[in-house]
């Protein structure tokens, strides 16, 4: 059976359940959607053939906003106010990492994610060549972003402006179209204007990506205003970084003017609501004034030390519940509006494709178990995998029409999950014994 993992093949999904109704779906060998119906199998000529009965296709996950190779730190500071965790437990800790330690935390990513149904991720960290050489290995869509923090230096700066050309030379090399560079000034607290314009420019300039923290807590706020006259978003628009090819993530304490500033420049807005409710950022991303302005809303799980997985299947639910909670609506947020968020809305944001079941459309796919308990009674399936199921239910997944996992076997897990934890010791260990 190992033959059909992450090999480049036209396969047949044979009888499966798309929103009630039972089709086929072909994948051809450049592993887009060549038919989707009662006798797309004539599309294609199958080379492999995957059994669908009893399972429900639904387009694989894209989280829009983490830090893969923190699943080394999940547990490892928990409990603490944002400010707190980071500049005592993570910063600290972070300052030990090699990239042996990025390489083995994003395995375990990469294997978290598979086993919950994600495809794609947009990532924001450091060593980032060896995150990349992580998911080149597995056959994930992933955009990696280097971290870029000054703290105000003009030497840091000079530092951060070279780790990212160097990044994104590293991922232009890969020629690997399912891998993207973008740049990743980090927030507004940590890089200074000369910085973000610096990022905004490059950026343009290179034609990718911007991946930043956006207003996740009132301080920011508070303290961006104060020294700069501006809030955050503004501050970020003066600098270029506001784009269609942004995403911001959290935007927790946006106004109403600059959710609407955000609609008008296309940028991407990433809901965390598992991090934002254990940090206790105290307020929720204001929803609906984001899907008003126009905003493109996805969805992102942030690291493993601040969620602690990465399971979109439970951050499509902790999306719903949140948003109806602060804003005391439960129309808020439905199922199937939780599920565009983490799909479409996704794929738009990274420019992975359609992040739809359609022809035409990239194969990632992902099959849920419809005789999960989760999934019985079956009466609107949305509902279940939003509301009731986990990743726990996610049984195959195909990225580009490569097998990631079946029948919840992902090749190599035993050594990822071994080495991570062994990683993770020993960062510990060298943190500790130094401070
Ligand atoms: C890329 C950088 O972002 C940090 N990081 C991780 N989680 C958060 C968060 N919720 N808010 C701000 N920064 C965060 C990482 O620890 C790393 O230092
Ligand atoms: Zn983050």
């Amino acid at each position: 059976m190992n033959e059909i993992f992450n090999a480049q093949r036209s396969v047949l999904i044979a009888g499966v359940t798309i929103d009630g109704s039972t089709v086929d779906i072909a994948i051809d060998e450049t592993g887009m959607i060549a038919g989707i119906g009662e006798d797309a199998r004539k599309a294609i000529d199958a080379d492999i053939v995957i059994d669908g009965s009893d399972r429900l296709a639904v387009p694989g996950m894209v989280n829009t906003h983490t830090h893969a190779a923190m699943t080394l730190l999940r547990g490892y500071g928990d409990d603490m106010l944002l400010q707190d965790w980071l500049s005592q437990k993570i910063w600290p800790l972070e300052a030990h990492l090699t990239g042996d330690d990025v390489y083995w935390g994003t395995k375990l990513a990469c294997l978290e994610m598979i086993r919950s149904g994600t495809v794609a991720f947009n990532d924001m960290y450091f060593f980032m060549d060896r995150a990349a050489q992580a998911v080149d290995e597995t056959g994930m869509r992933a955009t990696f972003a280097y971290g870029f923090i000054d703290l105000g230096m003009e030497e840091k700066r000079e530092a951060e402006i070279k780790a990212t050309e160097a990044l994104v030379a590293h991922v232009k090399s890969l020629g690997n179209p399912r891998i993207q560079a973008a740049v990743g000034p980090h927030s507004v607290y940590t890089v200074s204007p000369e910085g973000l314009a610096w990022c905004g420019e490059y950026a343009k300039e290179q034609e990718i990506g911007i991946h930043v923290h956006l207003s996740e807590t009132e301080k920011e706020v508070v303290d961006c205003v104060a020294q700069f006259g501006k809030r955050p978003a503004v501050l970020l628009d003066e600098c270029g970084c506001l784009t269609p090819r942004t995403v911001a993530a959290h935007c927790c304490w946006l106004d109403e003017a600059e959710c609407r500033l955000l609609g008008e420049r296309g940028v991407s807005a990433s809901h965390n609501p598992a991090s934002n409710m254990k940090l206790a950022v105290n307020r929720a991303m204001p929803y609906h004034w984001l899907k008003a302005s126009g905003a493109n809303v996805c969805l992102g799980t942030d690291g493993c030390a601040s969620n602690n997985n990465l399971d979109m299947l439970e951050e499509m639910k902790f999306a719903a519940l949140l948003q109806k909670f602060a804003w005391n609506s439960p129309t808020l947020l439905p199922a199937g509006e939780a599920l565009a968020m983490a799909t479409s809305a996704g794929a738009r944001a990274l420019g992975t494709g359609p992040g739809t079941l359609t022809v035409g459309a990239p194969a990632d796919i992902v099959l849920l178990d419809a005789r999960a308990v989760c999934n019985t009674p079956l009466f609107h399936a949305d509902s279940n995998t939003v509301y009731a199921c986990n990743g726990g239910a996610v049984m195959t997944v195909l990225c580009g029409g490569r097998v990631l996992m079946h029948e919840r076997e992902v090749p190599g897990a035993e050594e990822i999950v071994r080495e991570a934890a062994a990683t993770a010791r020993s960062l510990v260990g060298r943190t500790e014994t130094t401070s």
